[in-house]
């Protein structure tokens, strides 16, 4: 898959000379020591991932830890200090104010958690700004933006005013105008924090079925973890500026990197996240499978009428189109399904996918040259159930 956003040791520091931080031992002082000895704060502390195309990138954290300003310095809408971003291959801290106009007219479009809708104009004319600021003709505008209208279920609101509809009516309006320019990536800043839980639930699904039909590069922005896992591929966890842990979501619940990302999912149904090729471990020789395999990929939550039934434990086969071992694919129907795309990622704490207890697990039993006859029996379920499997040693 080819990649579409590339991060790559990323700095923003505020205050007075910023780049005397990035690189120096300034910049391992704690926060509030660099603050107290320079007047600085540092955003983005050296910061490094790599987005593929198509891919649901949610970057999650604390208040303050910098999610904001590091999607801001993708398109430079905040200056980086140190670092490079490319998007589409292209260097974007190279571009000159054309190309840069022109990467966020055409290539990357946003969506506020504020919709930034324009009062006075009507709906169909707000999703068609982006349009009419390209020189777009006033009856082909209309046109797209009546289809993209269609396509978030707002036709027949064309000609209200932003202020007759629902708040999240009119984030559906900001979804259509991010949408109408038909951009490769949409970068979303904490969109839905000011709706309502179940119309925040509505626009979550939303997004997913947008994406799915549209298949655009979205990085997404939250601090409410069951936002991140219901609509990541893979997930960023930020403190202080750094990445923590970039992984699919059944990495972060399963193998989460340290307090920090504990502490985030630890109220996470582990039998909701993780699948099958989490707890599955090699056959014993005594033991005879019983009933139709399943695919490694099933969540377990899904696999648990099934496995209490069994005479015996159950035997675990590759996902079809898995491609064997690759355990970081959220696999069928995991919160964020969609493929095996763990890998790319540089960021500092991010792990190899699977279990990482030897002898346990798909990779596990599989690396350790035990061949492919893996089973799940009650024994591995119960720890996951009790909501206490075993945590992974740092
Ligand atoms: N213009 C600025 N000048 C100085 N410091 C800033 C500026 N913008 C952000 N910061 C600081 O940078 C750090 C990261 O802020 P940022 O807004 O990116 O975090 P965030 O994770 O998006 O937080 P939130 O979820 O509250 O929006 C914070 O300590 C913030 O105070």
């Amino acid at each position: 898959m080819p990649t579409t956003i590339d991060v790559d040791h990323l700095w923003k520091v505020f205050g007075p000379r910023p780049d005397r931080v990035p690189g120096s031992p300034l910049a391992d002082l704690s926060r509030p020591e660099l603050r107290t000895k320079t007047g600085n704060v540092v955003a983005v502390h050296d910061v490094s991932f790599a987005v593929e195309q198509g891919e649901v990138f949610v970057v999650m954290g604390l208040s303050g830890s910098g999610k904001s300003t590091l999607v801001r310095c993708l398109t430079r809408l905040i200056e980086p200090t140190a670092g490079e971003v490319r998007i589409d291959g292209r260097a974007v801290r190279e571009m000159n104010p054309r190309q840069l106009r022109d990467l966020r007219r055409h290539g990357v479009a946003m969506v506020f958690q504020h919709f930034g809708l324009l009062p006075h104009r009507e709906v169909i004319d707000n999703v068609a700004y982006g349009l009419e600021i390209q020189g777009t003709s006033r009856a082909a505008r209309h046109k797209r933006a009546g289809e993209v209208l269609d396509l978030v279920g707002l036709t027949g609101h064309e000609h209200q005013f932003p202020d007759q509809l629902s708040g999240g009516m009119q984030q559906r309006v900001g979804l259509a105008r991010a949408l109408a320019t038909d951009p490769a990536v949409l970068l979303f800043d904490e969109p839905f924090s000011a709706l309502d839980p179940l119309i925040r639930r509505d626009m979550q699904a939303e997004v997913r079925r947008l994406h799915a039909e549209v298949g655009k590069t979205l990085v997404f922005i939250t601090h409410d973890l069951s936002e991140a896992l219901t609509l990541g591929d893979r997930i960023a966890v930020m403190r202080d500026g750094a990445l923590v842990q970039v992984g699919t979501p059944e990495e972060l619940v399963g193998a989460p990197a340290d307090d920090y990302v504990t502490d985030f999912v630890r109220d996470v149904p582990r039998a909701d996240v993780l699948t099958l090729r989490w707890i599955a471990r090699p056959r014993r020789a005594d033991e005879t499978p019983d009933g139709e395999p399943l695919p490694e990929g099933t969540l377990i939550r899904d696999a648990i009428p099934r496995i209490l039934r069994a005479n015996g434990p159950v035997r675990i086969v590759p996902s079809p189109g898995a491609g064997g071992a690759g355990a970081g694919g959220a696999g069928a129907g995991g919160p964020g399904a969609g493929g095996a795309r763990a890998g790319g990622s540089r960021a500092g704490g991010s792990r190899a996918a699977g279990p990482g207890r030897s002898g346990t697990g798909v990779a596990g039993a599989r690396a350790d040259g035990s061949g492919a006859d893996l089973v799940v029996g009650v024994e591995e379920l119960l720890p996951v159930i009790a909501g206490h499997g075993d945590r992974v040693p740092a």
